[in-house]
């Protein structure tokens, strides 16, 4: 396992707690299978390894099945090739100890899905060997109505004895129906348990397998949206609380797959508005960032930006009278930005008095979604303003001080990155904080870069977790940087790497 990065106290974790506070945002009870396979991740990046949680899990099956006090003649774990036969692997090497245990694996042995559920199978296959437990390979129907004809016999035959199930069989991980043979053990099962409910228990690990009927659901961590048993118990497994507000490899579990067979532009349209006769570089490190991801940039700006934009054929110009951007641009950039999945606006863009009016009159007008940065989040006129869902706001600490005031109101419903030492990421209902990044991302142009890698995920994905992602690879660009020259790199260096962390960061 890797080591675990030990954070530096800043003052932005006392800001992480005020704003929590302010937007009244408490920890999830119930989650989806995806967010707990984030969770778990970022778990192993930040805190302890899937290893050290599975064997958490496992014991605290295994305590539940103490705790029912019921003298087992024999018990019967299912195991399935995930991790919830991992769990299972490891619930038999606790009750191996007290119990007669046997174990049955269904699927092929050689098909194991994870390093952590081999290691604890390989444990059982030695207890076999050694004559701790026994154990089973079912890879069929008719070899599971043969093991569970035994159990049936030893239930008809052994009066006042109790036998334990364990379903380890499918957890998070199952989808779509059954499949065979999981559906006719299920199905076997239940019919077993209707005839023999006293002598026969089942408990299920974490989330019982298919319409199983068990007595117990013993539900690791928090409550899945599966969870349906009336009976149940959720047991700690030591995930530290800190980790589900940490923005880590996990959260880009939460990005759409990029589209395979695709032709142009399915991967993307991003459209950079930004820039002003004093300002060409900017909008230029916005587009040049996206370009990396997307499938279409463009740059909609003034002439001068345009000669910079010449030199980069992988950008689209679009070119704009005069040298801002102003109030009479408004209706010929609402139309173009229709052809785009997102805009990226404000990089270099400037403060006078017409843009400020283009601004506001294009986010007023605007439907679509868009990453507002820089010099259009000082442009805004707050006081009449919509904080649109979908909006991302990339502010620093001095350009937030013009959003904080408005955040407690319901009418918020846009995503902010308060960029940082430590960023901190949010919208109404979560917030999380990234730790990316190092000094060397205080040259010029970073803040550029970030908008327009969020941008381009913006294009294909949620705000939220856009938002989350691009601000990791923004920092993590840095990190790889730092780790080769130290200091002493700049945006440019930073665009050239982007490709590299995105191969390593996107699944
Ligand atoms: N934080 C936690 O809560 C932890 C939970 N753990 C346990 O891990 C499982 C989830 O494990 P995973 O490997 O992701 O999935 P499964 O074990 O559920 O199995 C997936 C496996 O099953 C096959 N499959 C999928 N659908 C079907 C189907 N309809 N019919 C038949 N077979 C199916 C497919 O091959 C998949 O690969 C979680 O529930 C916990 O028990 C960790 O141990 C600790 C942290
Ligand atoms: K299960």
């Amino acid at each position: 396992m890797k080591d675990i990065k030990c954070f530096q106290k800043t003052g932005n974790i006392l800001k992480f707690e005020e704003l929590r506070a302010k937007l009244k945002i408490n920890d999830k009870n119930d989650v989806s299978p995806l967010e707990i396979k984030v969770i778990d991740e970022n778990s192993e990046q930040y805190g302890i390894s899937k290893e050290t949680l599975m064997e958490n899990a496992g014991r605290a099956v295994y305590e539940e099945i103490v705790n029912l006090n019921v003298d087992f003649s024999k018990t019967y774990l299912f195991c399935g090739t995930g991790n919830n036969g991992g769990d299972g692997f490891v619930i038999a090497r606790h009750l191996a100890n007290n119990f007669a245990t046997f174990v049955v694996l269904i699927g092929n042995e050689r098909k194991i899905k994870t390093s952590e559920t081999q290691r604890n199978f390989n444990t059982v296959k030695n207890m076999e060997f050694f004559g701790n437990l026994d154990y089973a390979n079912i890879l069929d129907d008719e070899r599971a109505v043969e093991l569970l004809k035994t159990i049936e016999k030893e239930l008809e035959n052994k009066q006042n004895d109790h036998i334990l199930i364990i379903d380890a069989m499918l957890g998070t991980g199952i989808t779509g129906i059954l499949k065979n043979p999981y559906s006719t053990i299920v199905d076997y099962l239940n019919v077993l348990k209707s005839k023999y409910s006293k002598k026969l228990k089942m408990v299920s690990v974490d989330i019982q397998t298919g319409n199983l009927n068990a007595d117990l659901e013993v539900i690791l961590h928090k409550r899945k949206f599966e969870n349906k048993n009336k009976n149940f118990v959720v047991k700690d497994i030591g995930i530290p609380k800190y980790i589900e507000n940490m923005v880590g490899k996990g959260d880009f579990y939460l990005l759409n797959e990029r589209k395979q067979n695709s032709h142009k532009g399915q991967n993307g349209n991003v459209l950079v508005i930004g820039g002003s006769k004093e300002y060409h570089g900017a909008p230029v490190f916005s587009a040049l960032a996206a370009s990396k991801f997307a499938d279409i940039v463009t740059v909609a700006s003034v002439s001068n930006v345009m000669n910079t934009v010449s030199n980069y054929p992988e950008l689209m110009p679009y070119e704009l009278t005069g040298d801002y951007i102003v109030q009479n641009h408004v209706d010929e950039l609402l139309e173009l930005s229709k052809n785009y999945d997102c805009v990226v606006l404000g990089s270099g863009i400037s403060v006078n008095s017409d843009t400020k009016e283009f601004v506001n009159s294009y986010l007023n007008e605007t439907n679509g979604k868009v990453v507002i940065d820089a010099d259009a989040i000082k442009l805004i006129d707050y006081s009449n303003f919509k904080f649109k869902n979908n909006f991302i706001f990339t502010p620093h600490k001095k350009e937030f001080e013009y959003i904080e005031n408005y955040i407690e109101s319901s009418g918020f419903k846009s995503t902010v990155v308060l960029k940082g030492s430590l960023d901190i990421i949010f919208n109404s209902n979560n917030i999380k904080m990234n730790i990316t990044g190092n000094q060397g991302m205080t040259v010029g142009g970073t803040g550029d870069i970030l908008c327009g890698i969020i941008g381009a995920i913006y294009a294909c994905n949620d705000a939220f977790p856009s938002a989350c992602c691009g601000t990791y690879i923004n920092g993590y660009c840095g990190d790889l940087l730092e780790k080769e020259y130290g200091y002493y790199y700049n945006s440019t260096d930073i665009i050239k790497i982007l490709p590299k962390a995105l191969k390593e960061l996107l699944y």
